[in-house]
């Protein structure tokens, strides 16, 4: 076998069909079920993207009021999940957190062994709906608060806000958050939901797939990029006393050295978009409305500042978690919850992805060519 036959992380191989959603490098286009992500982002709220991802069709009022009030009937914090949160340490990251709740959801659940359509339809709702509660009462245990009790008068963006911060949000940062979740929530065989394909393809059980994406989705080449990104903008500090110009000097200066180290900066960069991620200008449009909401111009200076300065570089585009990630600090979570975030959105993408695979499932096994030692002998 020749080098070139060897497709190192897959790169460029197609290995399946997938009729949930399109992304489209060359048009810079991603759709959802044939709908492009910005139209869904600008007209639905994430119930009717989540109810579309796992439908295939957008629901009418009647199949979202169904919908959503199965969504609110499963918001508490399972008490079980509770007590085994509680005994993790606050220095736990949220991220391994999340999985352990995933997992604990799974092996509570009457149908952990069946994933039959309708049972997996049924757990991947349950799961949804029961993911923020826990994201939101981790970073309030952390900061040594109680839990929240979710409040069925809200929507799901209002009610994570509601659960997290226990005051009600005001609609322009609800908005923010639920283009966020929708942006987040699906984008066909990236490296997380791959995962989620091949424990599913051992017919193993959707909670098993989605604990497993949990772990691939927290590197930083992944989703730990929106944390990162955070990381980045502390280490080159934020001045609330700075103007926006000020603060992009110092940002560019900052890169400029980072790209002199040869350093990755997270946030940049994608395996498919080479010309800019497809949901980069929705998710800035809402950063930019939070930097106004908040008044926070020097936010705006150190991004604008990074962005140019490995542009003018290496010509490489901003992904989706450069502006999430300022984003959500600007609302007020945690740096380290950032990415749990994306989990409670992905989770529709995810199981859509584990749903299809059982509808038509093959083993997913590749092959390997050994490069070890010849065949030896024990002596
Ligand atoms: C929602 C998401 O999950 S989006 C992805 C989030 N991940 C990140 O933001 C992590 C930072 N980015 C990266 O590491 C990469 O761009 C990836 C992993 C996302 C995609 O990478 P690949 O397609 O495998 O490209 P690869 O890593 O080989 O990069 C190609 C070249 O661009 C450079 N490059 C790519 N991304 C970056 C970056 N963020 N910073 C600096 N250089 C970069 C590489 O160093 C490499 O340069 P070279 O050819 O001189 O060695
Ligand atoms: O597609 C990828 O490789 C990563 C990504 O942007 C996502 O999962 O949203």
């Amino acid at each position: 076998m020749v080098a070139e036959d060897i497709k190192k992380g897959l790169a460029g191989v197609v290995v399946d069909y997938t009729a949930v959603s399109k992304v489209n490098p060359d048009t810079n286009s991603l759709l959802y079920r044939g709908y492009p992500v910005q139209e869904l982002a600008a007209k639905c709220s994430f119930e009717e993207v989540a109810y579309l991802l796992w439908n295939g069709e957008l629901p009418n009022q009647t199949q979202l009021a169904e919908f959503t009030a199965r969504e609110r009937a499963g918001r508490a914090l399972d008490p079980v999940v509770k007590t085994v949160v509680d005994a993790l340490p606050t220095t736990s990251h949220p991220m391994d957190v999340c999985r352990t709740a995933a997992s604990v959801l799974g092996a509570r659940h009457e149908l952990a062994e069946d994933s039959s359509p309708e049972a997996n339809m049924k757990k991947a709702i349950d799961l949804w709906a029961a993911m923020p509660a826990v994201v939101a009462y981790d970073q309030r245990r952390r900061r040594g608060q109680d839990v929240i009790e979710p409040r069925e008068d809200l929507d799901y963006s209002a009610n994570f806000l509601w659960m997290t911060f226990g005051e009600e949000p005001v609609d322009e940062v609800v908005e923010a958050f639920n283009v966020s979740m929708i942006l987040y929530a699906e984008h066909s065989f990236n490296a997380s939901t791959f995962t989620a394909r091949v424990v599913t393809s051992t017919l193993s059980d959707l909670h098993s797939a989605v604990t497993a994406a949990i772990g691939a989705l927290k590197g930083p080449l992944h989703g730990g990029a929106n944390e990162a990104v955070m990381h980045t903008f502390d280490e080159i500090g934020i001045r609330s006393e700075e103007s926006l110009e000020e603060a992009a000097t110092r940002a560019r200066a900052w890169m400029e050295d980072a790209l002199a180290q040869k350093k990755k900066v997270m946030g940049f960069g994608h395996r498919v978009y080479k010309h800019g991620d497809s949901r980069v200008p929705t998710m800035k449009a809402a950063l930019d409305k939070m930097i106004a909401h908040y008044g926070r111009p020097e936010l705006l200076g150190l991004y604008n500042g990074l962005e140019q300065a490995m542009d003018e570089a290496k010509a490489i585009k901003p992904n989706l978690d450069y502006p999430a990630g300022p984003t959500y600090h600007l609302m007020g979570f945690d740096t380290q919850t950032f990415t749990p975030l994306f989990v409670a959105s992905r989770i529709t993408g995810w199981t859509a992805h584990v749903m299809e695979q059982v509808a038509s499932n093959s083993l997913i096994r590749p092959l390997s060519e050994y490069n070890g030692p010849e065949e030896r002998h024990v002596p």
